[in-house]
């Protein structure tokens, strides 16, 4: 099977463009991790299928290292976007990308004549409390406690098409994410489980933030993470509508803008090819 390995600050996929003629096996949902094993296979946090849409100019399946499929992907949507263009299949300046979170618009961001940067229209947060989905009586859940072994949180829940968990702490540095990040991934109040972000609050457009997906575990950046922790800084009156996202694998700006909508500008890299053996049986 060829692939092509992309990264959107070091969360990295495994891409296979499925729809363009390339064999693909149908237990891709099994296949997934083995493919994405950082030492008996590529590596990676995900795998990236492109397949042929009906609606829009491409469609993307975003299946983790686990095998669990996630509704989508904002570090993987850049670097679609980029492989699209870059490689002339579709050569236009905004691509229509259908999701299981609706149809995302990346936008190509040229800087002498080469893709600098990948602009994407992330649509609106959705926020009520059966959409994350989330147990619990309706309603937003901003700074809300929950209990996790003993200790409490304050969360505040976000859904990108994926669920997000934003907690805020004064210093990350003492967050043990390996130990916490995974009992609030699977907490109960989360029928679908969900991705859990840290967040400290540098000044009003600047945080700092890490991150344990869901399916994939502690991972160097987030697209929907960043946007959650956008919209969840503004909904607790903590940061502006525009603010710069540090991760650890670098920066991403996002603007909620007022039509309502989020905009996540970021970097994305091409890091090479090959041909993965798939060995029936
Ligand atoms: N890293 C991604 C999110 C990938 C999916 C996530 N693990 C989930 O299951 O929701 C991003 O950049 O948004």
């Amino acid at each position: 099977m060829h692939f092509t390995k992309v990264h959107g600050l070091g969360n990295d996929f495994i891409l296979v463009n499925a729809g363009m003629g390339e064999g693909l096996p149908d237990d891709y949902i099994t296949l997934a991790p083995k493919m994405c094993d950082r030492r008996f296979g590529i590596g990676a946090d995900g795998l990236v299928l492109l397949l042929d849409s009906g609606v829009a100019d491409v469609r993307m399946r975003i299946i983790n290292s686990d095998g669990s499929e996630a509704e989508m992907c904002g570090n993987a949507i850049r670097c679609v976007a980029k492989y699209l263009y870059e490689h002339g299949i579709v050569r236009k300046d905004e691509i229509k990308v259908e999701t299981l979170a609706g149809i995302i618009v990346p936008q190509i961001i040229q800087k002498n004549g080469r893709v600098e940067a990948v602009r994407v229209d992330m649509g609106a947060p959705r926020l009520e409390r059966q959409e994350i989905p989330m147990l619990g009586t309706p309603g937003q859940v901003v700074n809300e406690p929950l209990q996790v072994n003993g200790q409490t949180f304050k969360i505040t829940a976000v859904s990108m098409g994926n669920p997000h968990c934003v907690i805020f702490v004064p210093d990350l540095s003492v967050i043990p994410l390996n130990q916490i990040g995974p009992q609030i991934e699977t907490h109960p109040a989360f029928p679908r489980k969900t991705n859990v972000e840290f967040v400290q609050v540098l000044s009003p457009t600047e945080v700092r933030m890490m991150v344990w997906e869901r399916g994939a575990g502690p991972t160097m950046a987030c697209g929907t993470g960043a946007c959650a922790v956008a919209t969840a800084g503004v909904l607790n009156g903590l940061t502006a509508r525009s603010v710069t996202v540090h991760l650890p694998g670098g920066s991403l700006h996002i603007e909620w803008a007022d039509n309502g909508r989020l905009y996540m500008t970021g970097p994305a890299e091409e890091v090479f090819n090959g041909e993965y053996i798939v060995y029936n049986g």
